[in-house]
């Protein structure tokens, strides 16, 4: 018998982001090849917006895709998210000219607390949330403290692009396949204070920090290339990534819903008061996923550099927690 269809809702979703994630939703990428999904996109209540809306759902039609079982275009979180199993929120305010970090946090701060507030509303109450505009861990934080009915572990920010990019680095490095690393994480902020941690990663059960075994290379090049690779993508392509994050969305998702295998993947997720990180802090942590549950891999080695490297993240998490506190009240 089939499946019955669960419903995805998606944010910004006639931006960059949403045009590479919607496909590959419909066409079962996310949540397997055997689930139908109902798509419900949200965009800004503004002409072009919802036009350009209009025009990716007919794209999605002219796909025929089968798994597709219905789509409907919001202007409104309230009824986007409507008994939604699953949200991605994508849509963000970008930073302007002139604008400044704190700018950008207070705009974003808005726009998260309402679809938080919407969720917690309207939204099914397993509802799986994994928030993707930037600030995303602490947009996360927001959509988390607006949905006081929800279970806090159901919001998660997306550390996975850092992961991947990190995975890719080293299997450049080592000149071994990209799907043998394992136990790799990225603890924190997804901003360039990220810390991308391969102290366990191994290949082939080898340790790839003996395969490696350059801590000037880690310190020196590998932690800036993946902490800067944003910012590398948007001076080459004049946009910021896309197609990569959305893939890294797919993943994050994908495994939070279907699991792991026992296998270590990076979500940000509110702390629990693993490593010394405080309650509620949204920071990335390894973890397994099984049976739609993630679990924090637990009894990992802090060393000094990697204390340092956390703690830097954690504070200017709780930097931009502190920002916009007086907005949650
Ligand atoms: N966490 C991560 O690893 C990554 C995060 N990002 C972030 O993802 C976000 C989206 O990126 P792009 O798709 O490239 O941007 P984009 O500007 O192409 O698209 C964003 C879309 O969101 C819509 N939007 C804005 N506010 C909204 C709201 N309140 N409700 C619904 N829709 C809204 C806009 O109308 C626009 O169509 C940005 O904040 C970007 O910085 C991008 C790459 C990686
Ligand atoms: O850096 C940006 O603005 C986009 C982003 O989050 C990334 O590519 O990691």
């Amino acid at each position: 018998m089939s499946k019955k269809p669960v419903r995805v809702a998606v944010t910004g979703a006639a931006g960059q982001i949403g045009y590479a994630l919607l496909f590959r939703i419909a066409s079962g990428e996310m949540l397997g090849k055997d689930q139908p999904v109902i798509l419900q996109l949200l965009e800004i209540p503004d002409e072009k917006a919802q036009n350009a809306l209009k025009g990716v759902m007919m794209e999605l039609e002219d796909c025929a895709f089968p798994l597709l079982a219905g789509m409907e275009a919001h202007s409104d979180p309230m009824t986007a998210f409507k008994d939604t199993d699953y949200a991605l929120l994508v849509g963000a305010r970008p930073r302007g000219p002139g604008m400044e970090r704190a700018d950008l946090l207070a705009a974003n701060a808005q726009i998260f607390t309402a679809q938080g507030k919407a969720l917690n509303a309207v939204a099914s109450r397993n509802v799986k949330v994994l928030v993707v505009g930037n600030p995303a861990n602490t947009n996360a934080y927001i959509a988390m403290k607006s949905a006081p009915d929800l279970p806090a572990k159901n919001f998660t920010a997306m550390l996975r692009l850092d992961h991947n990019r990190a995975a890719s680095q080293i299997a450049a490095k080592t000149g071994k396949a990209v799907g043998s690393i394992k136990k790799l994480t990225v603890w924190g902020n997804h901003s360039p204070t990220m810390y991308a941690d391969y102290r366990f990663a191994t290949i082939d059960g080898a340790a790839v920090k003996d395969l490696i075994n350059d801590q000037v290379w880690n310190k020196d090049v590998f932690l800036p290339t993946v902490g800067k690779r944003g910012a590398a993508i948007i001076a080459a392509r004049g946009l910021s990534s896309a197609a990569s994050a959305a893939n890294a969305a797919i993943d994050h998702m994908r495994d939070w819903a279907l699991g792991t295998n026992g296998e270590w993947v990076t979500m940000g997720i509110p702390s629990a008061g693993d490593y010394e990180i405080p309650e509620g802090v949204m920071y990335g942590f390894p973890v397994t996923c099984a049976n739609g549950e993630y679990q924090v891999v637990k009894g990992l080695e802090v060393d000094a550099f990697s204390r340092e490297c956390m703690t830097k993240t954690l504070n200017e998490l709780l930097e931009e927690k502190a920002a916009i506190e007086h907005l949650l009240k």
